[in-house]
């Protein structure tokens, strides 16, 4: 897909998952490109009326929705929420996800879980028969050796993310590093998201895949849209 179809494809993605939001409601606010669209098209709904707040799940985040007007609250403030909107990595035919390019997905994790249904917002290129990009999975950095150990032990090739404006480890919002493992075609992503979760010094990984009930995807290509869902 070249550049400029790919932009269209993610704002309209992102522009048709911000009509989905009703007014009065708190919502999730993902991490990334295609959420950023959403959050453009909510700016300019709050500007003609809408009332909403948003939870962030990254510096980003709340820092790409202040500048489009869009009020912020907290998870403690509001540990259910109607929706959350967020983009994904890669998506399989049962929704299953691989998210954390943006090294969000632990707050992602949290916020999809508090959230009565996710909207995921995609190009089209991210939905695949099989789940196969590399899982980001956010550690201790106490505990990275033995987490890098564990997740070769399952099968992975992991590789601890550097900065790209830093020297050395990336660092997330939540002070931990990133160790991506590629894992090539994941048979069973419940499986793995289980095991990888149960490695001390795990906080949280890119699988997601007890969402899928609740998730919708909208599946932008160039202007026109899908909504895919398991019901
Ligand atoms: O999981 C994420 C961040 O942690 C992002 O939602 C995911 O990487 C997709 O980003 P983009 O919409 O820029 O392709």
């Amino acid at each position: 897909m070249d550049a400029s179809l790919l932009a269209e494809s993610k704002r309209t993605a992102g522009y048709r998952a911000a009509e989905m939001v009703e007014d009065g409601t708190v919502i999730g606010l993902g991490t990334g490109s295609t959420v950023f669209f959403a959050m453009e098209r909510l700016g300019e709904r709050i500007g003609d009326g809408l009332s909403i707040a948003g939870v962030p799940t990254s510096y980003q985040a709340a820092q790409r929705a202040r500048e489009y007007g869009i009020p912020l609250t907290t998870l403690d403030e509001h540990p259910e929420i109607a929706l959350a909107i967020d983009g994904a990595d890669q998506v399989d035919p049962g929704l299953c996800l691989i998210k954390g390019r943006g090294a969000a997905h632990l707050r992602e994790k949290c916020v999809a879980d508090a959230a009565d249904a996710v909207i995921i917002v995609i190009d089209a290129a991210k939905m695949t028969g099989r789940l196969d990009a590399v899982v980001p999975v956010e550690v201790l950095p106490f505990a990275c050796g033995l987490v890098s150990r564990r997740l070769k032990d399952l099968g992975g090739l992991p590789a601890l993310r550097e900065g790209v404006k830093k020297d050395g480890p990336i660092i997330t919002d939540n002070g931990n590093f990133v160790i991506d493992s590629d894992f090539g075609e994941i048979p069973d992503p419940v499986s793995l998201e289980r095991q990888i979760a149960g490695i001390p010094g795990v906080l949280g990984s890119g699988l997601f895949t007890t969402f899928s009930g609740k998730i919708r995807v909208v599946v932008g290509e160039g202007r026109e849209f899908r909504i895919v869902s398991l019901q």
